[in-house]
């Protein structure tokens, strides 16, 4: 149940807000511009149009943003095929199916010389690419549909504020075209949600051929035969990961002792394991200092053909480590983190605080520190998740126009990554318990013991499930497991509500299935509370 928040004094505009307008019995139009249109953005305009506002969204690159367009969706697209690779190799022979090797006698160009053998399955990567992007579009289009159908315009450039709030409470956003015309929207409050862009290090510049950020990797059409990912976040592991699946020879630059150093612990471990076990190269406690391309064995020398014109020669790429050491493959991909994209926007001129980051300092019910302007998503850097993003972007709207509003809870996140195994994760974490921040009881149960696993011949994962040790609340969890982004979802539902180990132990599970396990846990959680009691 949301209920309305109260302002605090010298963030709010002063004057009626919209709820208090329509109280007096005056219909208000209350004008709502939102600069950025991915979750942050398009989720608040389909908010703001439903509660009466006019709403316009102004965006640079295309409804669904980043989100959409770059990130979340097609890596996930891309990650499908691999998904499909990874079971296929790790478990078909274990299930009894035969793959036979083929011995071509004509050779031809797709196909292996004469005589040779090989493996019937394979990438084709530029078909695998295609998908991705003509999904991504198809889904940029629908949210488009769906924002205009609600009511909103969307205006395509680049908005900016300008100058500070005016003595009528309102902003103005001036939004540059790509032709450079310009238009300027009069806004009662204005929502900030655009984003952020991979970050780059100085002697590691991509060029979009063979050193790639995440937004490029679309665009090859061969699949990279020694692939080089630099950074080990969820970003790095989730790429390291699909492309060994797609058959890519990968080696993975982590400059912390771990992968996934922001993960649980013992998630972490387990996909380190199957990342080596797969014949990955892990590289711990490395940090790239420059990436560079250099020419292949067959085009060195100085009439090399592939050198170009900038000096962009080679088609093998190497990587120069912070302690000197030198690594090299066919392509890198960095994977190093995003800024905010909150420079040149006019905001600190218009009196939103910036943290030393770049991101924009927010309250819980997405207010900056400048009256009528609102921030949401990625630039905010509060969790960088599409659904924190709609959720920030849906506050704000509610909050603005006075509707009923739960400020942003970051205790209910559930999130997920996914490589193979997935590892997801809700509430309390391991850190916390270790950094004794929250009394909680946990028990983690491998999955190798769970039948269904068995059957399927899952052998690498674990649920895993902490509690308040006094009334058996369920605090948080972690499940690591194939579609562990399904899994997670009873014990996100006990940490919303909370439900107690009991409740999620005495309901029923289907025989056999893998979230038996996690009815196992909440027993064991319950017997050992019965036993501190008793
Ligand atoms: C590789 C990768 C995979 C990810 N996978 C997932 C996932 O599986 N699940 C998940 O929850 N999250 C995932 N994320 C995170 C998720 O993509 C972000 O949290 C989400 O995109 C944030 O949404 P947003 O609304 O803040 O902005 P974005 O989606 O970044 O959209 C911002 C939009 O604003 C536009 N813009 C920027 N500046 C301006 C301007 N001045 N004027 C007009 N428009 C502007 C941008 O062009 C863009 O279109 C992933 C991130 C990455 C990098
Ligand atoms: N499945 C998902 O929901 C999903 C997927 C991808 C990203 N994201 C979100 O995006 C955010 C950013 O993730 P990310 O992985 O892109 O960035 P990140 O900042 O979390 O990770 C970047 C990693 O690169 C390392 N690094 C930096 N410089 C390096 C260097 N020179 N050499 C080697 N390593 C270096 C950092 O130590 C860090 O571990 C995350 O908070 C995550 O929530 C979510």
């Amino acid at each position: 149940m949301g209920y309305v928040f109260q302002p605090t004094s010298g963030t709010q505009p002063r004057g009626d807000t919209p709820a208090a307008t329509r109280a007096r019995g005056v219909t208000p139009v209350t004008r709502i511009v939102i600069i950025g249109g991915g979750p942050g953005g398009y989720e608040a305009a389909l908010v703001g149009a439903q509660l009466g506002a006019e709403v316009t969204v102004v965006d640079c690159d295309g409804l669904g943003g980043a989100s959409v367009l770059t990130d979340c969706v097609p890596s996930k697209t891309l990650i499908a095929t691999a998904e499909v690779m990874t079971t296929f190799d790790s478990s078909y022979e274990e299930l009894g199916i035969i793959v036979a090797d083929t011995v071509s006698d004509e050779g031809s160009a797709a196909g292996p010389p004469p005589g040779t053998s090989a493996r019937v399955v394979g990438v084709d990567l530029g078909k695998v690419n295609r998908r991705v992007k003509r999904l991504a579009l198809a889904q940029s289009h629908d949210i488009t549909a769906s924002v205009t159908r609600a009511g909103a315009r969307v205006v395509r450039g680049r908005g900016r504020l300008e100058g500070q709030q005016a003595a009528d409470g309102s902003r103005k956003v001036v939004v540059r075209a790509a032709d450079g015309t310009e238009e300027t929207l009069v806004a009662d409050a204005v929502l900030i949600a655009t984003g952020g862009h991979p970050r780059e290090i100085p002697d590691a510049l991509p060029d979009g051929e063979r050193i790639l950020n995440w937004t490029q990797v679309y665009d090859l059409e061969e699949l990279p035969e020694e692939l080089i990912v630099v950074g080990s976040g969820v970003t790095g592991a989730e790429f390291a990961g699909a492309y060994q699946a797609l058959g890519s020879r990968v080696t993975l630059v982590s400059s912390r002792d771990r992968v996934l150093p922001g993960e649980d612990p013992d998630a972490a471990a387990v996909l380190e394991d199957v990342f080596r076990r797969r014949g990955m190269n892990v590289m711990a406690r490395s940090r790239a200092a420059a990436v560079k391309r250099i020419p292949g064995a067959a085009s060195q020398g100085p009439s090399s053909p592939d050198a170009g014109p900038e000096g962009r020669v080679g088609d093998r790429v190497e990587v120069t480590l912070s302690d000197g050491r030198v690594i090299s493959g066919t392509h890198c991909l960095m994977a190093v983190g995003a800024i905010p994209n909150s420079a040149g926007m006019g905001l600190e001129e218009a009196g939103v605080r910036l943290k030393d980051s770049g991101h924009i300092w927010t309250d819980r019910v997405s207010r900056t520190s400048a009256p009528g302007v609102y921030a949401a998503g990625d630039v905010t850097g509060v969790f960088a998740l599409a659904s924190v993003a709609a959720m920030q972007g849906r506050i704000a709207m509610y909050h603005f126009l006075g509707d009923a509003v739960t400020p942003l809870n970051l205790k209910t996140v559930s999130a997920n990554v996914f490589t193979d195994p997935e590892i997801a994760t809700i509430g309390c974490t391991q850190a916390d318990v270790d950094a004794g921040t929250i009394d909680a009881r946990v028990v983690k149960l491998p999955l190798l013991r769970n039948p269904r696993a068995k059957m399927q011949g899952i052998r690498d994962g674990f649920v895993k499930i902490f509690c308040r040790p006094g009334t058996g609340i369920v605090v948080g969890g972690c499940v690591v497991a194939p579609r562990a982004s399904e899994l997670i979802h009873p014990i996100s539902i006990a940490v919303d509500n909370n439900l107690t180990v009991e409740q999620i132990a005495n309901a029923f599970t289907v025989y056999p299935s893998l979230s038996g396990s996690i009815a196992e846990v909440a027993r064991q959680l319950q017997t050992r509370k019965a036993a501190d009691e008793g």
